[in-house]
């Protein structure tokens, strides 16, 4: 990226553009879900996994923040598991774009259950541990249902209003969060206080989920309205009303005379923790395919806590398992910490951090324990009780127990996040209110992935900040955006020169909602503001190669441990074959032999869904599965190899294969690989037409990701022909698997 002139942004005009390309996006959300839920059938909703039909309440408890939590089964009248889903998430968008994030287990990073793409998982909770089978009514159908998702509870439309197959939502019924899913029961926390269920029979449907949307907008708001009298400093560098603040070489401790906490660090990881110590407001760590991001924002974090044990850190990233894992590995140094964030929505590991659970154990949690128990009884009672008026004798009690309650909880939580130095929360989570009451202001804030995070999702933690240090790669992909390619008029270059300060701010042209904190002040300031890892510890060399040159200026080099790494080498019993030998195959199915295919999905769903259009390939994917074959017949682990595609379509094909034959292995869209890794990774890339089509493959970090996610073995599927002809980028991939790769050229009549 050329560095750019360092010219100030309008701060009014930047939070009025993120503004409308805000509401852009929320009325697209808001469209799309209203569209899919007025016109389609109670069935429908459950048969594509947003829906539960056939429900009944089986228990009423009081939850964190005094919420009644229903907890809901199988009506027994109806018991039994009814219709298959397909997994698909209201909300996401339904393209290839599948869900991002997770990281394998296998790379000492945890994953949640609900990560993967291409199905549904069976009631699959992401946090088991939390999860009791409560009902006893039979197992609910596939859905994809998941802990934090909005949800209505309504009764279940019969007799004639089922003839109208047509589900409106309606008035009645009550809306929450869902907090814990089994085979068996769902449970959701309500948003109002106080609840009238609905009578009859229940059933529970997806809505959007606005939570996330409104805390950007606020923050945004809040942007907006600030006199510049009150910017802070760290606002006013984050936008170059200020030089940008780069340490001076003599700011800049030597790395000799430092006690490292972790005695592995390599040069550049240490010259990345030095680098972020000096800065006066910002550094970005820029962190490559598998270069220890993590493992050197841990380093900062233990280093700047030894020099400034009385600063608060607020740490951050954009999803519950970027936070988690970065706790998992601070948690030992026993500096004090605390995880904010539902209990159910995070990593067994860290529930001990959690906010909910140290309520539970502190010694002013025990106040609150007594009336919480108090509450539980009283909403057993009301369950029992049918008389109007004595009902609402109870629930006049339940009102006023709830105030205690709320207050003491209050005390309680504000004592225990005050007292902590390094409070953890996903970036919409230091939205909150836990946060809004800490009157202290946090020293510095650390942002983990902030490469896939909205800027707007970054502010809502910023703030306050006085200092900020983020890590990412802007070379991967970024935060996913349903208006993709929706930019305000105009190019960069105006974006800076236009932001006159008027009214409520100008709209800054050519902004994108999905152009994260990382890459702007990367374009901003250039690469003076930041640190590159580059010893990679994930990749064999060879797989490594292409994308050091292409993207990273050839600066990456192949930890030693790693360097030479083959699945024949790994640590159990695997033949010596032409592919366990090979750490980069390409099938090359040029010549038309391997033709691409749009997907045939019923027209009038994929409307609803506003699903794209998706390519398969069936007899790449035949090709697939055959060398999948060779690695497990050599003797490779069927979990230790994972097959990706761009395309949901061709995922669908894959997995009606392979899954049966070898269940261990993972499948996946290139995107929710994200982070991910594996030992043997296989990238069917589908796409071959005579016109040279390449659609969601022309995106050059979406190839960045899918060909770093190998350890040992990657093998590309793809016609070279046709994926030459999408881009600079791509000629160049091809002509590099053709002179490095060991280039096979598959014959069809071989393919059984
Ligand atoms: N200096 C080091 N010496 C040896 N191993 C290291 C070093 N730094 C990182 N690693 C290892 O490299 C792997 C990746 O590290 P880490 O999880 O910190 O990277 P990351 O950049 O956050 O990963 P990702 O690429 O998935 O975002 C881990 O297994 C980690 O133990």
């Amino acid at each position: 990226m050329a560095p750019t002139s360092s010219e100030p942004i309008s701060i009014q005009s930047f939070a009025t553009t993120q503004l409308a390309l805000l509401d852009r996006e929320i009325d697209l959300e808001k469209s799309e879900t209203s569209a899919l839920l007025s016109q389609s059938s109670p069935k429908f909703l459950q048969r594509i996994g947003l829906a539960i039909l056939n429900l009944q309440v089986t228990n009423q408890r009081t939850g964190f923040g005094g919420k009644t939590v229903l907890e809901l089964g199988l009506d027994t009248a109806v018991g039994g598991t009814s219709g298959k889903s397909s997994g698909r998430n209201l909300g996401s968008k339904g393209q290839d774009n599948a869900v991002r994030g997770g990281k394998s287990s296998s790379g000492g990073k945890k994953s949640r259950g609900g990560g993967k793409s291409g199905g549904s998982t069976k009631g699959g909770p992401s946090n088991a541990a939390s999860v009791a089978d409560d009902s006893d009514g039979g197992e609910l159908p596939e859905h994809s249902l998941r802990t934090g998702d909005i949800v209505a509870v309504q009764t279940q439309p019969t007799g004639s209003a089922k003839k109208k197959e047509k589900a409106e939502l309606r008035e009645e019924g009550v809306e929450g969060v869902v907090m814990r899913v089994s085979a068996r029961g769902i449970s959701i926390a309500c948003s109002k206080e106080e609840v009238e269920m609905p009578g009859g029979r229940l059933w529970v449907v997806k809505l959007a989920n606005d939570v996330v949307w409104k805390r950007m907008t606020k923050a945004m708001t809040y942007l907006q309205s600030l006199q510049s009298s009150s910017y802070t400093s760290l606002m006013l560098a984050l936008f170059s009303h200020v030089p940008p603040t780069i340490p001076s070489p003599s700011s800049i401790t030597s790395i000799s005379t430092i006690e490292w906490q972790s005695p592995n660090l390599n040069e550049s990881q240490k010259r990345a923790v030095v680098f972020a110590l000096a800065a006066p407001t910002m550094a970005l760590i820029h962190g490559p395919p598998g270069t220890g991001k993590t493992t050197t924002l841990v380093e900062f974090i233990l280093q700047h806590y030894k020099r400034n044990s009385d600063s608060r850190i607020l740490l951050c990233g954009p999803s519950n398992l970027s936070v988690d894992n970065l706790i998992e590995r601070l948690a030992p140094s026993r500096i004090p910490l605390i995880r904010l964030g539902h209990p159910a929505r995070l990593l067994p590991s860290v529930l001990n951090h959690s906010l909910d659970v140290l309520t539970r154990t502190s010694d002013a949690g025990a106040l609150v324990q007594d009336i919480r128990k108090e509450m539980d009884d009283l909403q057993g009672k009301i369950r029992k009780t049918k008389g109007r008026k004595e009902r609402k004798e109870v629930y006049g009690e339940l009102r006023d127990l709830r105030k205690e309650f709320r207050a003491r909880e209050k005390g309680c939580v504000r004592g225990l996040v005050e007292g902590a130095k390094v409070v953890c929360a996903t970036l919409h989570g230091a939205g909150g209110s836990l946060l809004r009451d800490v009157k202290e202001r946090f020293d510095l804030v650390v942002i983990d992935e902030a490469s896939q995070a909205l800027e707007a999702q970054a502010w809502v933690a910023l703030m306050s900040a006085k200092k900020v240090i983020l890590a990412g790669d802007h070379l991967q992909l970024p935060p996913v955006v349903k208006s993709v390619n929706s930019k305000t008029q105009s190019t960069s270059k105006e974006m800076k020169n236009n932001s006159e300060q008027k009214g409520d701010g100008e709209i800054i042209k050519g902004m994108t909602l999905e152009t994260s904190i990382f890459d702007r002040l990367l374009e901003l300031h250039g690469p003076k503001v930041k640190r590159m890892l580059t010893v990679q510890y994930r990749m064999h060399e060879k797989i490594m190669q292409f994308p050091s040159q292409e993207l990273y200026d050839a600066q990456l080099t192949a930890d030693e441990s790693v360097r030479l790494r083959l699945l024949k080498d790994l640590p159990y019993a695997v033949q010596s074959t032409e592919d366990t030998t090979q750490p980069l195959v390409f099938y090359d199915t040029q010549g038309g032999d391997f033709p691409e295919r749009a997907d045939e999905e019923d027209e009038d769903q994929k409307s609803k869904l506003s699903i794209s259009e998706s390519k398969s390939n069936e007899i790449e994917a035949a090709l697939v599965f055959s060398h999948v074959k060779a690695l497990v017949d050599a003797g490779v682990r069927a979990d230790d190899i994972a097959v990706i595609t761009p395309y949901n379509a061709q995922l669908a094909i894959l997995s009606q294969a392979i899954k049966s034959e070898y269940p261990g292995i993972e499948l996946g869209s290139v995107d929710g690989f994200q982070g991910r890794e594996k030992e043997a990774v296989i990238v069917s890339l589908v796409r071959s037409n005579d016109k040279g089509e390449v659609g969601f493959l022309g995106e050059k970090r979406r190839l960045n990701v899918a060909m770093t996610r190998a350890k040992r073995h990657l093998c590309v599927v793809g016609d070279s022909e046709t994926v030459q002809k999408g881009s600079k980028f791509l000629k160049s991939w091809m002509g590099f698997l053709e002179e490095h790769a060991d280039l096979r050229f598959p014959n069809v009549g071989d393919l059984s």
